[in-house]
Parts: C-alpha cells; sequence; structure tokens
C-alpha cells in the first residue's frame, strides 16, 4: 500500500482552477485564499458566498478541457460524477488533482487546518474519514489555544540562525 506524504507548498505564483461553484468548491477556494495563488471558478453557477472573495475570478461557462490547460492545482467540485471524472481525464501528469467526491481519484487531500499564528496543525485520515478529521480538529482546536501565536514568536526569536555559532 501507498501512503500519503504531508507537505507545505508556497503557491504564491501559481495557478489554481476549480470547477464547480458550490458550498464544496467555496470551501476548498477558502483553503487557498490567503495563498497568493490565482484562484480561477468554472462554473455556469456560483453561490453568494464567493463575493467574500473579489480576488477569485469566476468564468461563467461550464467545463471545457482548456479551461485547465495552464492550471497547476485542478480541483474538480461539480455535482456530476461524470464531469468530475471528465475533468481528471482532462490534466496532464504534471498538474496536481483533487476530486472532491472521490479520494481514490485524488492526487492530494485538503486536511483539517488549526491556525494559530505561523503554527499550522493539520489533519488527515488520508481521506478515509474527513468527519474523524474535522473531530480532531476541534479537539485540537482547545489545546493550541491563542497563546501558541506568542509561543512561536518568542522560539523563533530565540532560535539560533543557522551557521552562526
Ligand atoms: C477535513 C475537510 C477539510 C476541507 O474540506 O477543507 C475535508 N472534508 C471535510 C468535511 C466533510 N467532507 C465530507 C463530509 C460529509 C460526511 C462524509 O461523507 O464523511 C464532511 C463533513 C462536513 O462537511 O461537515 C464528504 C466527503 N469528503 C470527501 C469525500 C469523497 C471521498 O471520500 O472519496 C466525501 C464524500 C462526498 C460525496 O458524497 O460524494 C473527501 C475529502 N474530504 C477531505 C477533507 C479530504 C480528506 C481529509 C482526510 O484525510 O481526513 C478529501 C479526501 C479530499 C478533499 O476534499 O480535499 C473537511 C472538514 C474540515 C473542517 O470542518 O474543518
Ligand atoms: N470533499 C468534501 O469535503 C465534500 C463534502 C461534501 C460533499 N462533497 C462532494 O462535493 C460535491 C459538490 O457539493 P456541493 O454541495 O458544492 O454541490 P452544489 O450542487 O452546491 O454545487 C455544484 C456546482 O457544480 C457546478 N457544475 C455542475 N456541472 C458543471 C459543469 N459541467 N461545469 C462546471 N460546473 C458545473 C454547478 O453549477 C454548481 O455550482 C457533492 O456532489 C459531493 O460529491 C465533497
Amino acid at each position: 500500500m501507498t501512503e500519503m506524504v504531508p507537505l507545505l507548498f508556497r503557491l504564491s505564483s501559481k495557478k489554481i482552477v476549480i470547477i464547480g461553484g458550490g458550498k464544496i468548491a467555496f470551501r476548498k477556494a477558502k483553503t487557498f485564499v490567503k495563498s497568493g495563488a490565482a484562484i480561477t471558478i468554472i462554473s455556469p453557477q456560483i453561490i453568494e458566498d464567493f463575493k467574500e472573495f473579489p480576488s477569485i475570478t469566476h468564468i461563467n461557462k461550464r467545463f471545457e478541457k482548456d479551461d485547465i490547460k495552464e492550471a497547476h492545482i485542478v480541483i474538480t467540485a461539480t455535482n456530476d460524477k461524470e464531469v468530475n471524472q471528465f475533468v481528471k481525464e482532462c490534466t496532464t501528469d504534471f498538474q496536481w488533482f483533487n476530486d472532491v467526491s472521490d479520494q481514490k481519484n485524488s492526487d492530494f487531500h485538503t486536511p483539517a487546518v488549526v491556525r494559530r499564528g505561523e503554527l499550522i496543525v493539520s489533519v488527515s485520515t488520508s481521506g478515509k474519514s474527513p468527519i474523524l478529521s474535522k473531530k480532531l480538529k476541534s479537539e485540537l482546536e482547545n489545546y493550541f489555544d491563542d497563546h501558541y501565536v506568542e509561543i512561536v514568536k518568542t522560539y523563533a526569536d530565540d532560535r539560533k540562525k543557522p551557521g552562526i555559532e
């Protein structure tokens, strides 16, 4: 069995295309909104919540292959599994793909995340139970209270710079 690998990515120069404009597309878009990546939604309809993020580009259309040709990351979040499958078929080996309706079809997952300043704690069940991830996140939110914003700053200030005695 192969295992998933947790990584942190700097995405400020990357292009993310999300197919679908419902509440799950919105939740996935929100994950990336502060990353600096250019986010585009391809969908004939989008929910009002997207107004909260004017930096997100909306293209009002049904998905076609050319919509993802420049994307680094492709997320398909429609309510039509056949469309989601078609999007996958349109990706290349050099693109990172996530199908919100089928974890086995995805190159990556979005974990549940707790942030306290620069501290990032994330939980995944390797796609097996998102509800459990959500539950554990809520427990971790209590454990990692707001003091951790300052704790990380203090540790960072105390850290010796690499190469300096
Ligand atoms: C953690 C969280 C982060 C986030 O979304 O940001 C997240 N899902 C959340 C909630 C949630 N998801 C679902 C429900 C309904 C109940 C249920 O079905 O269990 C609820 C509960 C709710 O909404 O309350 C349904 C669901 N989810 C996936 C599938 C497809 C499949 O399993 O194949 C289906 C069935 C879809 C269908 O019916 O077709 C797949 C994925 N969901 C993931 C993440 C990735 C794996 C995470 C891990 O490794 O644990 C992965 C693989 C890919 C991805 O989406 O990135 C977020 C909670 C965060 C928070 O609240 O803080
Ligand atoms: N990964 C997760 O966390 C998670 C959680 C719950 C549900 N889901 C899955 O996510 C799917 C979407 O859920 P939702 O609540 O956002 O659905 P929704 O019905 O609110 O939204 C679906 C969106 O897809 C768009 N769409 C449909 N056909 C399209 C096409 N050909 N091209 C472009 N856009 C198209 C619609 O216009 C709409 O905006 C569900 O069907 C379910 O499989 C995933």
